[in-house]
């Protein structure tokens, strides 16, 4: 299959200082999210001469907190994650935190009007408003009826964290709600991994590496494999997780937006509305999965966590075999696997490649295919196993890898939140998710919602249970 050249930027262009005055409103500024990954990327930000030249963040939360408490709130979030205060111009950075307590809701919106007043008079009546819910899921919907309620919608945008539903029916009510409040220009749901610098470059490689889109195909291609495999525990959210669970936390989410990002079709253009577009129609070819294609599994021990009811069902790990119904694709299982206290912390994208068809090397492939396989960990690598004649007089096939380290790579890496803000800073909405795909995601798991398959157990540090081998078959897992 051939691959049309796509024509304007991968980035979002445009100095800083072409940025309109910004004020971020972020719920929820106090928690877990915005401590190790949101306050951060704010702060990369800043120290790349990345934010607009007039800025202002304001954290919104139930208690009361000072503008000085908050502030020391971000220094010691950024001392635990990182980059240290000491690495930038933290007095500087620190001095446009502002914080506006007693909570956001449609009946009171506690001190946000006053906090706003006062920094709009700073930073100017028309500067951007951008919110950003970084709040549990159920406040998703009440607070954007407080944004309605309280005037704050005209010309803002609105930054949505995940998961944006957890069922057909709950993404339903929610959106309606949002698209009666917001256009969808406005509203930017995030799923971090497809900001991930790996994910980008699984569509970027193929586009400006024309032998990589050459083989990006089922001509090529024999099965896709998507693993994001973690030797983490639940303990400390057990709560959450036992009410979420591995396919829900992980599988419809983010292992299914990365599916899209391999399946998509090469979009003509980088603008965002093309690039959302390619991604959304690539969901909206998987096929609905057969319960008999999915495996969900609990690690031995799960059920003696405090905070886990003794009945629990929730799966720990699940594994699913999803088919894309188009001509690229037909026939490539595509392999999502994700799950907690497994065998290593492992996120990975291969493609596995065809072995010979034709030719002296047909009907005898190597024990390992050839792959070629993206590694999305920090200091992430590109894997291509080629295979080789192997070395020695007795010769035969062996398959070798050459691994390219993206640290090997000239350019400073940004981490995923960062990435994304500065995409909501541009009004670049690429790496967020439609709502086209998000709904034909949740189309795609409607038959488990009838037939879940039961959960089987499986042994901590291991890979899951049997079935999910037997999921790969005529294949076997790359990471095994
Ligand atoms: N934590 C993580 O690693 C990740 C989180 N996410 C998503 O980010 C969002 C925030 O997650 P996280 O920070 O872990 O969550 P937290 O439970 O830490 O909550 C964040 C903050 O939201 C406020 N809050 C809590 N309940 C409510 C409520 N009912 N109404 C309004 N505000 C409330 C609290 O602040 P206050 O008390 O000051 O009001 C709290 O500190 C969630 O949607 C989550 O799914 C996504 C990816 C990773
Ligand atoms: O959204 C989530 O993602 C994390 C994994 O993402 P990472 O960026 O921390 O690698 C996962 O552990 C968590 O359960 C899930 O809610």
């Amino acid at each position: 299959m051939t691959e049309p050249s796509p024509a304007s930027s991968p980035e979002p262009t445009g100095a800083p200082a072409d940025l309109p005055p910004t004020v971020f409103l972020m719920y929820g500024a106090s928690g877990d999210l915005g401590r190790r990954l949101v306050l951060p990327a704010f702060f990369q930000l800043a120290l790349q001469g990345l934010l607009p030249e007039r800025w202002a963040l304001i954290g919104s939360g139930r208690g009361d907190m000072t503008d000085a408490s908050f502030r020391d709130h971000v220094h010691d979030a950024l001392v635990e994650f990182g980059p240290h205060p000491d690495e930038g111009p933290w007095d500087e950075f620190a001095r446009h935190l502002r914080f506006a307590g007693g909570g956001f809701t449609a009946e009171d919106a506690g001190e946000v009007p006053d906090v706003l007043t006062q920094v709009r008079a700073d930073l100017g009546e028309d500067a951007q408003l951008v919110h950003y819910l970084a709040i549990p899921p159920k406040a998703f919907l009440p607070t954007t009826r407080a944004i309605d309620a309280h005037d704050l919608v005209q010309g803002c945008r609105i930054v949505y964290e995940k998961p944006y539903g957890t069922s057909l029916a709950s993404f339903t009510e929610l959106d309606d709600a949002v698209q009666e409040v917001f256009t969808e220009e406005q509203v930017y749901r995030i799923d971090h991994f497809l900001a991930f610098e790996a994910v980008q470059d699984v569509l970027h490689a193929r586009l400006a590496t024309p032998w990589l889109a050459a083989l990006w195909s089922r001509e090529h291609v024999a099965q896709v494999q998507i693993d994001i495999a973690e030797t983490l525990d639940v303990a400390q959210r057990a709560e959450f997780y036992d009410a979420t669970g591995a396919f829900l936390d992980m599988i419809v989410t983010h292992l299914f937006q990365i599916a899209a990002t391999v399946a998509m079709d090469a979009p003509a253009d980088l603008r965002p509305e093309t690039v959302q577009a390619a991604r959304d129609a690539a969901v909206q070819r998987f096929r609905p999965l057969d319960p008999a294609e999915v495996v969900l599994g609990r690690f031995d021990g799960y059920l003696d966590i405090d905070g886990v009811p003794a009945d629990s069902t929730t799966d720990t790990l699940a594994a699913v075999r999803l088919w894309v119904d188009d001509d690229r694709w037909r026939d490539v299982p595509f392999l999502l696997r994700s799950g907690k206290k497994m065998a290593a912390d492992e996120q990975r994208i291969t493609l596995v490649l065809r072995p010979a068809v034709d030719g002296p090397y047909a009907g005898d492939p190597p024990a390992d295919p050839a792959v070629i396989s993206f590694s999305l960990l920090d200091g992430a690598a590109l894997d291509i196993g080629v295979t080789l004649r192997a070395p020695g007089v007795q010769g035969g096939a062996v398959t070798g890898t050459a691994t390219l380290q993206r640290t090997d790579l000239p350019g400073e890496p940004a981490l995923p939140y960062t990435h994304l803000i500065h995409h909501v800073l541009h009004g670049d909405r690429s790496l967020f998710t439609g709502v086209d795909g998000l709904r034909a995601a949740w189309e795609a798991v409607q038959p488990l919602a009838a037939d879940r398959p039961a959960v089987q157990d499986y042994a901590p540090g291991s890979w899951g249970p049997a079935d999910v081998d037997r999921l790969a078959e005529p294949g076997v897992w790359f990471l095994r």
